[in-house]
């Protein structure tokens, strides 16, 4: 009996971690032993962090690259390493610039074609941003396939954010919606609040037989995925959106405090540059280290227990990650300099 896998894909900040922290609570909820993979493209395991307290479920973390392309060998190896503790559902949530597709290939090689089977993608799409992605991402290709891909491979589209929009843009995301998928059930949903037993209906306790998807999986052939290293295909670098997206992690010295004002002032200023940030931070004016999230030019903050060094996760499009190092430097210690 095969163990269903559902698939959590979605532009960076859509709200995949959001939705997975309420599907866990719901497993827990429905006595499910869910089993997770969590692919996250820097090199610190901030998400992994964040699901502490939602569940006690086996995860599998692929930090420091993209699941689909650079850290794709290691799927099958963390799915069958899941598979041993018998979990009666694996989520796996991609990076923010993953092809599904190429999960829903790699679900099918022959050391996991018979441990796991492919039940549901779900694609989120952050509502306030996801037009504007898309004419910005015109002029690169790559990037721009990657989004289309990511609502064309879906079952399900959940359109997030709709707190952030109005009713005439949700009109418009319907039509792109529909020009790339028009078979996928669509939802509109603020922080990721959907009814769950679209996706873990068929979920059963101790039953790893699958009900097969409402949509079966087409296989897409035509364009090659933007960041997809296969090694069969000749993909011109400068289509590589892989290499577009670029991950850096800049320490916080445990001596240096910096206020949420000076960091959020620092984010704002390197705001054309950055799709996501996020980082655990000892900021001088509270007594938790705080959870820093920014995602579409907005900045949250939230305590958390975090006890390890301080920490920022850059992600963004061409990078200049010697300016950005340099200048986060420069800018702690402006910070240290103004509060001594
Ligand atoms: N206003 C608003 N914020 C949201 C909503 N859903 C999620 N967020 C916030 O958006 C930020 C990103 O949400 P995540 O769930 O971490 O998004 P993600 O897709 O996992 O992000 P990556 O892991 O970077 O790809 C967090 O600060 C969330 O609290 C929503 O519907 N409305």
């Amino acid at each position: 009996m095969r163990i269903p896998v559902i698939v959590l894909s979605g532009f960076l900040g859509s709200g995949k971690t959001t939705l997975l922290l309420r599907l866990l609570d719901e497993a827990k909820t429905r006595g499910l032993q869910p089993g997770v993979i969590m692919n996250e493209l820097g090199s610190r395991d901030v998400d992994g962090h964040i699901l502490n307290g939602h569940s006690d479920s086996a995860i599998e973390k692929l930090l420091d690259g993209c699941v689909c392309c650079s850290r794709r060998s290691e799927l099958a190896g963390s799915i069958q390493s899941l598979s041993k503790q018998k979990p009666d559902v694996i989520f796996i949530e991609l990076t923010g610039v993953a092809n599904p597709e190429e999960i829903a290939d790699a679900l099918t090689e022959p050391q996991v074609l018979g441990l796991v089977q492919l039940k549901q993608i779900v694609t989120l799409l952050d509502a306030e941003h996801v037009l504007t992605y898309n004419s910005i991402f015109e002029s690169d290709l790559s990037l721009l396939r990657t989004l289309r891909r990511q609502m064309e491979t879906a079952d399900l589209i959940i359109v997030n954010k709709t707190d952030l929009v109005t009713a005439p843009k949700l009109s418009k995301i319907d039509k792109v919606i529909r020009k790339q998928n028009d078979t996928a059930l669509v939802i509109p949903a603020a922080y990721s609040q959907v009814d769950l037993n679209l996706l873990l209906a068929t979920v059963k306790k101790q039953e790893r037989q699958a009900i097969p998807v409402a949509r079966s999986f087409k296989m897409l052939k035509a364009v090659p995925a933007g960041h997809h290293q296969d090694k069969e295909r000749t993909i011109p670098e400068k289509t590589l959106s892989f290499s577009r997206v670029q991950t850096m992690t800049l320490p916080i010295v445990s001596a240096t405090q910096p206020s949420r004002r000076h960091i959020e002032k620092f984010l704002l200023k390197f705001k054309e540059q950055l799709l996501r940030a996020k980082g655990y931070i000892r900021l001088k004016e509270e007594k938790s280290v705080m959870l820093m999230q920014y995602a579409g030019k907005r900045i949250t903050w939230t305590e958390s227990d975090f006890s390890g060094e301080s920490y920022i996760v850059f992600i963004g499009i061409n990078l200049n990650e010697q300016q950005l190092e340099a200048e986060w430097k420069r800018w702690l210690q402006l910070d240290r300099i103004r509060t001594l």
